[in-house]
């Protein structure tokens, strides 16, 4: 009997924000991973970036500032994913390598630096929303305005740089994803949204964005022709009339009810609604599947309908 097949997108939560984060979170992530490929799923990881693209972003180009004349350059956002995928990789790849092998299972496990088309005219190009790195004092996001970068107020928190979120089109790398899920092997890829690229003849170039990753997610999962789509975030199921004396958690939603929640504006804008939008594409694309959000502790209880919301 072939195999059941599971996209698994890691939020921040199942992944970390810094190096010491990501360290102690992925060796938890790593166990999960390990226990669904143990019960005889093929597992596609994919993860968040921006904590990460945000930081190695200011890395670079403060080491230009502050080295001027030394032959250093400063890197492109479309650069910085790719830097923020491939350590966010390395360590993916050695903490499930591990788990397996704790357990006495050898199978091969590896990252696919991942190229996702992006439509030059997206609007988002117009409208950056997508926040990302640490959060600023007024006095930082102003210097930051300075350079040319743009920011936002998040209440409570302070200030964080935005940039331009273009939808994900394709994935450039999918034959090679394919290939490898087709193998058996754990592939973890579309990392960070995947590097945002334009294709403009025969060359793709990189664009100054960061793409949203539950919605690579949902492209992934329809590209591999996944059974399930299960995005691991900080809450345990998705709310009717979030954050309020009202609130009701949901364990389970049609596509049509979801689709009518997200019109009500039930959903975050920048955080749920990209995990229902991706939800919702990957399932319309095909029958018999099914989409869950939950965390990292109740993932193997939500994929046997026990916890979480199940989209269906
Ligand atoms: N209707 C909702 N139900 C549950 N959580 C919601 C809802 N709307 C917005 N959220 C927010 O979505 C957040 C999870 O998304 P996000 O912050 O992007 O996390 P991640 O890094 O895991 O992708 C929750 O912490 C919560 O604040
Ligand atoms: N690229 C991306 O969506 O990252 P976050 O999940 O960290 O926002």
């Amino acid at each position: 009997m072939a195999k059941k097949r599971i996209v698994m997108a890691l939020g921040h939560d199942a992944l970390g924000t810094n190096l010491p984060e990501q360290k102690k979170a992925v060796a938890a992530t790593a166990k999960l991973i390990a226990d669904f490929i143990q019960n005889g799923w093929q597992v596609a990881v994919v993860h968040s970036n921006a904590p990460q693209v945000g930081m190695i972003h200011t890395a670079m180009n403060e080491l230009c500032s502050n080295h001027e004349g030394e032959g250093y350059t400063p890197a492109p956002m479309s650069v910085c994913s790719a830097m923020s995928q491939g350590y966010i990789g390395y360590d993916l790849q050695n903490g499930i390598r591990s788990a397996l092998l704790k357990r006495g299972i050898y199978k091969p496990v590896s990252t696919v630096l991942t190229q996702v088309m992006v439509d030059p005219y997206d609007e988002s190009f117009y409208n950056p929303v997508k926040k990302i790195g640490r959060y600023m004092t007024r006095a930082e996001a102003d210097a930051e305005e300075a350079k040319g970068n743009y920011v936002t107020e998040v209440p409570g928190k302070g200030w964080q740089r935005i940039v331009s979120a273009p939808k994900p089109v394709g994935i450039v790398e999918i034959d090679t994803i394919r290939t490898l899920m087709d193998a058996d092997q754990i592939v973890v890829s579309c990392g960070g949204g995947g590097i945002p690229v334009m294709e403009q003849g025969c060359e793709l170039r990189g664009a100054s964005a960061v793409i949203e990753k539950d919605l690579v997610s949902g492209l992934l999962a329809k590209e591999i022709d996944a059974d399930v789509l299960m995005i691991l975030t900080d809450v345990e199921q998705v709310s009717l009339n979030y954050g309020k004396a009202d609130e009701i958690p949901l364990s389970h939603m049609t596509v049509e009810e979801a689709e009518k929640y997200a019109e009500e504006g039930q959903f975050g804008t920048s955080s749920m609604l990209p995990k229902i939008d991706a939800a919702l594409s990957f399932l319309k694309a095909g029958k018999g599947r099914s989409a869950i959000i939950t965390t990292m502790v109740k993932a193997e209880e939500a994929v046997n309908g026990k916890a979480g919301t199940t989209i269906e």
